[in-house]
């Protein structure tokens, strides 16, 4: 991209609008002056050089790239004309077709990035309409790669799945160490200890997939065959239930994603 990109982020000042601006920024994709960001009540005291407006249609006129990160229960109220601009929305459950006819725009994409995405190691998947160009699908992109890394999906059935499986994903490793924490401090070990250890465990597991390459599944079965302590609880879990209350956890996002939809 060439940084002269005029970018602008409704709902700009929310936790998953700042943390795109703040890696759009580091990764200079544009400057602080081609930056326009609204917000509802006050303007925040954020990104300095950035215009903020409470008006999005001037925060719409103002740019060639529109994001719209407003929660999907706020979004039916965002009266304003896209036109030709290339509309990008992380909302989850709005389809490409409300979206098309309420902004009145041809060039749409939904993208789901992750919370991860406020320390540039988002996961995004995203999905284009039929407006979208070869041009338009490299700026998607260079946004999402500068967020962490994204692939484009076929079709919104797709992203309807990932948006609970990896738009949610970052909070389901710490639901497992928030449950392994209060395990280790109910059998006496100090809350410090507890959380530097599981925290260290979470990390390490993601360096292990990354660096080394290995599939999750080759971990579990090469633990399985070891017959020692983790074997055993790995056995226990999920006799306990662990697989069904993850894809039951799933299913729930899913059909959450798709209500989210429909009621807007
Ligand atoms: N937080 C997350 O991990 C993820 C969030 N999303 C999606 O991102 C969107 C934003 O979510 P969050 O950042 O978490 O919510 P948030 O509540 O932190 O941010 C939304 C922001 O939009 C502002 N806003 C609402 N109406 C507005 C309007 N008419 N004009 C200007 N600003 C307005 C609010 O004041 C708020 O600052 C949602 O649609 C959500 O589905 C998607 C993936 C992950
Ligand atoms: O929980 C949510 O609704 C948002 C969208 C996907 C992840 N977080």
């Amino acid at each position: 991209m060439n940084g002269a990109l005029r970018i602008g982020v409704i709902g700009g000042g929310g936790w998953l609008g700042g943390a795109i601006v703040r890696s759009i920024l580091n990764a200079k994709l544009t400057s602080p002056q081609q930056l326009t960001l609204s917000y509802r009540r006050d303007p925040p005291a954020r990104f300095p050089g950035a215009v903020w407006t409470g008006d999005n249609q001037e925060l719409v006129d103002r740019s060639d790239v529109v994001i719209v990160s407003v929660r999907p229960a706020d979004w039916p109220a965002l009266a304003v004309v896209a036109g030709d601009r290339l509309v990008i929305s992380v909302m989850a459950g709005i389809r490409l077709g409300q979206l098309s006819e309420q902004f009145k725009a041809n060039r749409v994409v939904r993208a789901l990035p992750n919370a991860a995405a406020e320390v540039g190691k988002s996961y995004t998947p995203w999905v284009a309409s039929v407006g979208v160009s070869g041009h338009d699908r490299s700026i998607v992109r260079s946004i999402f790669d500068a967020c962490g890394t994204e692939d484009e999906v076929v079709n919104e059935a797709d992203l309807d799945y990932l948006t609970g499986l990896t738009g949610s994903g970052p909070a389901f490793p710490a639901l497992l160490a928030a449950a392994m924490i209060e395990d280790a401090v109910a059998h006496g070990i100090s809350p410090d200890v507890a959380r530097r250890g599981v925290t260290a465990i979470v990390i390490g597991a993601g360096h292990l997939f990354e660096q080394i390459g290995e599939e999750p599944a080759e971990t579990v079965g090469r633990f399985v065959d070891y017959r020692g302590t983790t074997a055993a609880a790995i056995e226990a879990m999920r006799t306990g239930g662990f697989d069904a209350a993850v894809s039951a956890g799933l299913a729930a996002a899913l059909k959450k994603s798709v209500v989210l939809g429909h009621s807007s």
